[in-house]
């Protein structure tokens, strides 16, 4: 009885201090924003209000000593609001930090926060590592960094063979300017950051005669608008039995670029608004295969946020970064397969033999693959950056360092410190951490595994349900398995989550291996009848 009302004064005391923080915050943030600005400016004084009161509430939370709290719930909702992040700063640095990444350190080096792993010390400067350590504690797992190091160890030999296959074809196509042994530059990749290589598909899928699996003519022929791909994919989301986005996402969103001249980040984003109803997503839609992707993926944070609408506001969130990242990719597997673009009547009737399954996994691993290194590297460099291994005299030099000894592509030109090419990335401009996609681009083949074998679309061993083909299109088993995942949110951590669906409380690449299995297997065989040359050595063009 005593341990109750102990809980008990506990949760009472945490539903007040809740919801004082959120309706409080909101409320009195949004009134004062809308007394003294309007229009753009009102944003901007709603995030610099928002920041000074999230700050008063966290002094509030400093002062229970919380990390005695019995009850884990209580004490994991207090360690939550416990991390400020960069609403630490004053808000014009704060302002500052998010537009201008180039004085990030000087701004950082006058914000004072709490010592990560002692909360009671809130003197310190915000030393490199408390940002290195903020960001992969988002991650809540002690090894994580050898964790993640491992899965690229898993993954890497197959992204290997595509990169020799790759660079073959480059050379038959552009000869010496692509070196044999060498790493591959990266402007031939038809991707300004080389994150992905869709776009050299075309002239080197491995089976050229095979119809092509790409949408796009299928879409503009069939008068698809921005409104129809959304309607489309929200419609596959509904087929799960997952919730349709409400009337005010379709109010409320900007799903094409605005013709009125004024300008807009047209990066793709999506937005919780935290009252439960108003949840939009920002993009400048084309008419593209690559639109009818994205546009999955974007729907997949708005299905997270509808399913955890319910949760208190620290649980909003990702069970980790990843997870969120992962939601609207897992659909996307599905909806890529040919089997559903037939059912979708946007690609003929044809065979789907194993050349053309070769093709297809080449295509996707153009995709899935080849972004692995890629975001792996942005935030080990990114680490060392706050870490301060990586000092401003060698930002670029350590960036190629990464780029040609992980990704195995160089600069197409001579690189100096009078550049910063890392912060051509929205995402390093923007300050968003980006772990969370290498994360994703693992996690959502085992969740993807599991959804299939839910639908009864894949069984191991059953080469007539290979996992490649799985398409979990109204498949309600399956999506009230996905469901019940994003509804915990963030309320507990994420190996729980993970091991609900999938039965495994690791993230690990036998999903995204057994997937690509026959891929790996033919371009092991194709690159041994050409001879290739497996890995890279180190370039020649000056970047350091
Ligand atoms: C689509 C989004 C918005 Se969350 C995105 O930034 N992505 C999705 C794939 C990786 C990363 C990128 O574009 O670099
Ligand atoms: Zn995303």
């Amino acid at each position: 009885a005593k341990m109750m009302l102990k809980i008990l004064g506990e949760l009472a005391l945490l539903g007040a201090i809740a919801s004082v923080f959120v309706v409080a915050a909101q409320g009195r943030a949004q009134e004062r924003a809308a007394e003294e600005s309007s229009g753009r400016e009102y944003m901007r004084k709603l995030d610099e209000i928002m920041a000074e009161e999230q700050k008063e509430y966290w002094k509030e939370t400093m002062t229970y000593f919380w990390h005695e709290f019995e009850d884990e719930d209580l004490k994991r909702m207090f360690k939550k609001y416990s991390i400020l992040g960069t609403s630490a700063l004053p808000e014009d640095l704060n302002q500052r930090l998010i537009q201008a990444i180039n004085n990030m350190k000087s701004t950082y080096a006058k914000a004072t926060i709490c010592d990560y792993k002692n909360i009671s010390k809130c003197d310190l400067t915000v030393e490199p590592e408390n940002v290195a350590e903020w960001w992969i504690g988002e991650y809540e797992t002690e090894d994580i960094e050898d964790q993640l190091a491992d899965l690229w160890t898993q993954v890497k030999p197959l992204y290997e063979q595509i990169h020799a296959y790759v660079r073959r074809h480059l050379r038959l196509k552009y000869g010496d300017a692509v070196s044999a042994k060498g790493p591959i530059p990266a402007h031939l990749l038809g991707n300004i950051w080389a994150q992905t290589w869709s776009n050299v598909e075309k002239f080197t899928s491995p089976f050229p005669d095979k119809p092509d699996v790409d949408v796009t003519a299928a879409l503009i022929d069939q008068n698809y608008t921005p409104l129809k791909i959304f309607q489309t994919a929200d419609e596959f989301f509904k087929s799960l039995n997952l919730t349709g986005v409400p009337d005010l996402f379709w109010e409320r969103s900007i799903i094409e670029k605005p013709d009125d001249g004024r300008d807009m980040v047209c990066h793709a984003s999506a937005w919780d608004f935290f009252d439960g109803e108003d949840f939009r997503i920002k993009q400048c839609t084309t008419i593209t295969n690559a639109f009818f992707k994205t546009t999955h993926h974007e729907l997949g944070h708005i299905q997270y946020y509808l399913q955890y609408k319910d949760q208190p506001i620290v649980y909003r969130e990702g069970a980790n970064p990843g997870f969120h990242e992962a939601v609207g990719d897992v659909i996307a597997l599905s909806v890529s397969t040919p089997k559903h673009l037939k059912v979708m009547g946007l690609l003929e009737e044809g065979p789907e033999d194993n050349e053309s399954n070769i093709n297809q996994l080449y295509k996707m691993g153009l995709d899935k693959i080849v972004f692995l290194p890629f975001a792996y590297l942005l935030d080990l460099w990114r680490y060392g950056v706050f870490r301060g291994t990586t000092t401003p005299e060698n930002y670029n030099c350590h960036f190629w360092q990464l780029r040609d000894a992980i990704q195995g592509i160089e600069p197409p030109a001579p690189r100096s410190e009078d550049d910063f090419d890392p912060a051509a990335k929205y995402h390093v401009s923007a300050d968003v951490e980006y772990m969370r996609y290498y994360i994703s681009y693992i996690v959502q083949f085992q969740f993807h595994r599991s959804l299939c074998q839910l639908a009864d679309e894949y069984q191991p061993g059953d080469s007539t349900k290979q996992l490649s083909n799985c398409d979990i299109y109204k498949s309600t088993k399956a999506g009230n398995a996905l469901k019940d995942m994003l509804k915990v949110g963030s309320s507990r951590p994420w190996p729980d989550t993970m091991e609900a669906l999938t039965g495994q409380r690791n993230m690990d690449a036998s999903g995204v291996m057994e997937y690509f299995q026959p891929l790996y297997d033919w371009l092991k065989t194709e690159n041994e009848r050409t001879g290739e040359y497996i890995g890279w050595e180190p370039s020649t063009v000056q970047y350091c």
